[in-house]
């Protein structure tokens, strides 16, 4: 049986197509990501699995139990926390946390060992207001509230948004001490670094899942050689690549340009003489390995041309 699994899972609010017949499925103790950009549709697809929203049609089932029938028995079986800081800003840090234990029927100590490693960090802090936390504790706060009923399914929708780099490190090394616990992790994020972390990851863009599968799998499936350049006038260099007729796609990525070419077999010799038309000053090129953001932009291209630009080389 798998902890989540979700088939055509629909949403619209109005006009908007948040969640267009979105499947997947989560096996048990599996760390899996939802990677998507702001709207992508990540959010409703975590209230629709947690019981807070309804779906507009398809079904979804949390632990064997079906999210509108078993709404009940799903909420005591998931930790939810959500995009936004859910915590009571006027509550300290242990009051929170009793309150969430007592609304589960447990308490702080009864599940201490789960939280303990998280909650060791912010014990300092037990009798701060939680809205007078640093960003870094907060996160960690609504963690261990999330955590304290011994959940067997964790919804964490983009714990890492907003949070200083050394917060989002730490955050990670937690969740993969949770996961040594048996405890299925499923986690929306938009930072695409933060995919290589997870067991699995579905990238999702205007509520369609583009794919799915572990990290590595998605970037060795890159069909073309990713080239970088750059030059002194980059705007002018992507406008003038965008437009020859040998490059089949373009885009900025950092301080340079990431491009592939029509042509199978292309090499920086081949990318020099085509730029070389343009005769752009201080340019540069070399070969790049795709990453997961590379491999994001090429599928959202694909799906944006309906197919002119193939994500694997045998499609
Ligand atoms: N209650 C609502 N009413 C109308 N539109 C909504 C509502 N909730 C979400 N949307 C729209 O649905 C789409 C998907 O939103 P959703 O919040 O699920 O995405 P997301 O990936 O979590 O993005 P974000 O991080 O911005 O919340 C977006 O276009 C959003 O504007």
């Amino acid at each position: 049986m798998y902890s989540v699994s979700v088939k055509n899972i629909v949403k619209n609010y109005g006009s908007v197509k948040a969640v267009d017949a979105v499947s997947f499925d989560v096996n048990k103790g599996e760390l899996f990501g939802l990677i998507g950009p702001d709207g992508a549709g990540k959010t409703s697809v975590f209230r629709i699995l947690t019981t807070l929203l309804l779906a507009d049609s398809g079904t979804a089932t949390v632990e064997g139990f079906d999210v509108v029938k078993d709404y009940r028995a799903i909420r005591n079986k998931v930790g939810y926390m959500p995009g936004r800081f859910s915590l009571y800003q006027d509550l300290t840090v242990e009051e929170n946390l009793n309150f969430f234990a007592t609304v589960f029927g447990t308490t702080l100590q009864e599940n201490y060992v789960l939280i303990k490693d998280i909650y060791e960090q912010i014990k300092p802090f037990s009798s701060r207001r939680a809205g007078k936390l640093s960003g870094g504790m907060k996160q960690k706060l609504a963690l261990c509230c999330a955590l304290i009923h011994k959940p067997d399914v964790l919804f964490l929708d983009e714990p890492t948004t907003g949070v200083d780099v050394v917060s989002r490190k730490e955050f990670w090394d937690m969740l993969a001490r949770l996961k040594q616990q048996q405890i299925t992790i499923v986690v929306s994020t938009p930072y695409m670094d933060e995919a290589n972390l997870c067991d699995r990851i579905a990238l999702i863009q205007a509520g369609r899942i583009m794919s799915i599968d572990q990290p590595g799998h998605i970037v060795q499936s890159f069909p073309k050689q990713l080239f970088a350049a750059k030059a002194d006038n980059i705007y002018k260099l992507l406008q003038d690549l965008r437009s020859d007729t040998d490059i089949e796609s373009c885009y900025t990525f950092g301080e340079y340009l990431h491009f592939t070419l029509h042509a199978a077999d292309s090499s920086e010799q081949g990318v020099a003489e085509i730029a070389g038309k343009y005769h752009p000053e201080g340019f540069e090129v070399k070969k790049v390995t795709p990453n997961i953001e590379d491999c994001f932009i090429r599928l959202m291209q694909a799906q944006q041309n309906k197919g002119t630009l193939k994500m694997t080389a045998d499609e």
